[in-house]
């Protein structure tokens, strides 16, 4: 998952769209970008690391101009090099920025056809360099010095006919203003947002609803799937449907664990479904599992603790916040490499002895990917005096890849892969293990928003709703992405140093 930030301001964006960054950290914690412009000048920084270590004043100060976008990121293609780091830039036709949150499925194919019939070159492993390079051929098409809002709705809609996977973008033009676009499928999320000035409105697209919040503008609706949001320069918004049979299918697990719980994505409170999940499972615990004499209820934090307190409730039993969590360690699970994540689960959460010693816990988390986790939280119960370690998780069995820009290539990797529910008890040594359903988890959170009928779901199932994943593409994403092909990726960034400003 990344963080995507874009504003159309009457004043300079650089601060605006740096703590809306700050508000979208969650989202992607290895590098961080802006890129402004200002007088037909596009001004970049990006570089890994978290917002705050990327941007000092003195790059605050370079970033001038009223239009601006911005990034998070977290990869899922491409290296974790800086010169992967987002905003991308082309510079024909006109000079354009972009940032993406997603995956794209076919960026191979799109690569040699972008190559063969527009002899464009990417320089990089990344599919959002790619992206960038269909949309500028597109926009290139019109044949025009200057586009109106017709001619880039139309790039849009022919970007929506090529590209295959999972896309929310926000771009800018020079000389005309920003984009921004959401896949057929609406799988990454989207959101507008509004301020009102002396001057005129000025306009925020981001990632999640909270990010336009926490920055002074107000939240006006979610981008449709296959909509594309257009702004130029003088402030005036166009919006227009560019895809032929949108259907909107938003990936699930930005509720199960990606979101902020403060946040609104596609009219649905996340904080609200996470309540909803909890109060699922507490019902299947009391309904099933009645015979578990369970004394207290524990969260995982920082996720599950929504969750688990839900759960107490249903369950009628004590909920306690037996572990506390290190606040200047960040997410485990979308850090690169399995030594890292398996190292800061234990530096981020430590336990609280008194509240686990002699007792019966139910530990709570919102998932288990690859039990990381689980596995060590549990030796920590036990360790802090715990008698038996019951665990529960609001999302299902997680047994499938992940192809739509959450970072799970690996089916092998995934401890859920091709086992059923004792087996992962018995490997992350638990004394009982229950897994929310599947048509709950749907449930809780459609519950919400009715009129979403369907969500992407396939991590759980293995139905990947764009239609051309097979097998041969899960092998070849698996070969390239799993933990040890990208070990020693590092080594290699140096080499793939182009353009950017990194002091
Ligand atoms: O089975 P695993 O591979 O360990 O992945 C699942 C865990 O990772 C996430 O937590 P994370 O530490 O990333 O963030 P959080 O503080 O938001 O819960 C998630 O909430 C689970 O706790
Ligand atoms: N998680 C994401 O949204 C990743 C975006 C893009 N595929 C990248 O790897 O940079
Ligand atoms: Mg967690």
């Amino acid at each position: 998952m990344c963080g995507i930030v874009g504003i159309v301001g009457k004043q300079p964006v650089n601060q605006a769209l740096y703590d809306g960054l700050t508000m979208l950290q969650h989202r992607g914690q290895d590098a961080a970008g802006i890129m402004t412009v200002d007088h037909n000048t596009l001004r970049l920084r990006k570089a890994n690391g978290l917002v705050r270590d990327v941007f000092h004043t003195r790059h605050m100060h370079r970033l001038t101009g009223n239009i601006g976008i911005g990034h998070t990121r977290y990869p899922t293609a491409g290296s974790s090099s800086s010169a992967e780091a987002q905003p991308f830039y082309v510079n024909s036709p006109f000079g354009i920025a972009m940032a993406h949150n997603g995956n794209l499925t076919n960026a191979d194919a799109l690569q040699e056809n972008l190559f063969k019939s527009a002899r464009r070159h990417i320089n990089t492993t990344s599919d959002s360099e790619v992206l960038l390079n269909i949309f500028a051929h597109e926009l290139d098409r019109a044949g025009k010095l200057h586009l109106d809002h017709e001619d880039i709705f139309k790039a849009v809609g022919s970007v929506h006919e090529q590209t295959k996977g999972a896309y929310a973008v926000v771009a800018m033009i020079i000389g005309h203003g920003l984009v921004a676009f959401r896949d057929p499928w609406g799988i990454r999320p989207l959101a507008l947002g509004k301020r009102e000035t002396a001057d005129g409105n000025e306009y925020m697209v981001a990632s999640e609803s909270v990010a336009i919040d926490g920055t002074g503008f107000t939240y006006m609706r979610d981008v449709e799937p296959g909509e594309a949001i257009y702004i130029n320069e003088q402030g005036e918004l166009f919006s227009r449907q560019c895809a032929s049979k949108p259907q909107h299918c938003p990936c699930i697990f930005e509720y199960v664990y990606f979101a902020r719980p403060d946040s609104f994505i596609d009219n649905i409170s996340v904080y609200a479904s996470r309540v909803n999940m909890g109060r699922k499972l507490g019902e299947k615990i009391k309904r099933d599992y009645a015979h578990l004499d369970i004394d207290v209820v524990i969260p995982i934090p920082e996720t599950s603790c929504d969750i688990a307190l839900e759960m107490a409730n249903v369950l009628d039993l004590p909920y306690r916040q037996g572990f506390v969590k290190n606040r200047y360690i960040g997410r485990t699970f979308i850090m690169p490499g399995q030594t890292q994540r398996r190292k800061s689960v234990r530096r981020k959460l430590n336990a609280i002895s008194k509240e686990f010693a002699g007792k019966n816990v139910l530990l709570v988390d919102d998932s288990i990917v690859r039990g990381t986790t689980s596995e060590q939280i549990i030796e920590m119960a036990r360790e802090a005096g715990a008698k038996k370690v019951y665990f529960a998780s609001a999302a299902p069995e997680i047994r499938f890849p992940n192809v739509y820009g959450i970072d799970m290539p690996s089916a092998n990797e995934l401890i859920g892969h091709g086992r059923e529910g004792q087996e992962i008890c018995d490997l992350i040594k638990a004394d009982g293990l229950i897994y929310q359903e599947l048509d709950d988890l749907i449930a809780a959170v459609k519950e919400e928003n009715p009129q979403l009928q369907r969500f992407e779901t396939s991590v759980f199932n293995g139905q990947y709703i764009t239609g051309d994943v097979n097998q041969d593409y899960l092998d070849r994403l698996d070969a390239a992405r799993n933990d040890k092909a990208r070990h020693g990726e590092q080594s290699e960034d140096a080499n793939l140093e182009l353009h950017n400003d990194n002091d």
